[in-house]
């Protein structure tokens, strides 16, 4: 069994066909090639808390996902309500991954610290938040890429399993 990832892409602009939503491409092809999981959802929502809210509660309650990724929405303009969405349907506080996406990032760009991105749990489901753009995505994603099988064996509790 792989794990099941599921990926929520909260922007205006793709919601309304406006632009591509290539982030989304590359989290796919992390998650496949770098995790050995299997993406079970795709969603892509406004930047509006009740439709992201609704989303991340449907891919953990419904879908069981073991991870969610979300790309967009982590930033400081009025409409970025992604981590407040995301800390509304949590139940506990994963907090190293955001503080190392932000750690390792803020090497590479200095605009990294502009990111409110968090990480917490809803019952076996781990949510990471990523930026909006593709290069903001591929970096976070693999700040924390070496640590996410040994963190889902632990929160799913099924890691004979997967045995990667
Ligand atoms: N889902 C996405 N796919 C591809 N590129 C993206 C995506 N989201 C963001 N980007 C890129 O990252 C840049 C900064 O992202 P930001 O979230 O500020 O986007 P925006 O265009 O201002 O707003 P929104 O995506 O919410 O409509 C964008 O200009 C765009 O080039
Ligand atoms: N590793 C990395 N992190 C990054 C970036 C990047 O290019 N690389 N972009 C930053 C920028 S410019 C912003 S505004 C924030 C939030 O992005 P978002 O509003 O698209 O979610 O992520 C930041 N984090």
């Amino acid at each position: 069994m792989r794990w099941k990832v599921a990926i929520l892409t909260a922007s205006d602009k793709g919601f309304r066909g406006e632009r591509e939503d290539t982030s989304a491409q590359v989290i796919r092809e992390l998650v496949e090639e770098e995790m050995n999981g299997e993406i079970i959802e795709y969603r892509i929502v406004p930047d509006e808390m009740d439709e992201i809210m609704a989303a991340l509660i449907e891919m953990t309650d419904y879908y069981k996902a073991d991870l969610i990724l979300t790309t967009g929405g982590t930033g400081l303009a009025p409409r970025d309500v992604t981590p407040e969405a995301t800390l509304q349907v949590i139940d506990r506080l994963a907090p190293g991954f955001a503080e190392a996406m932000r750690y390792k990032s803020m090497q590479k760009v200095p605009q990294a610290m502009l990111s409110r991105a968090v990480s917490g749990i809803r019952n076996r489901t781990l949510i990471l938040n990523l930026p909006g753009s593709p290069k903001g995505v591929h970096e976070n994603l693999m700040a924390v890429m070496d640590q996410l099988p040994h963190a889902l064996s632990i929160l799913t509790e099924r890691e004979k399993e997967h045995d990667l």
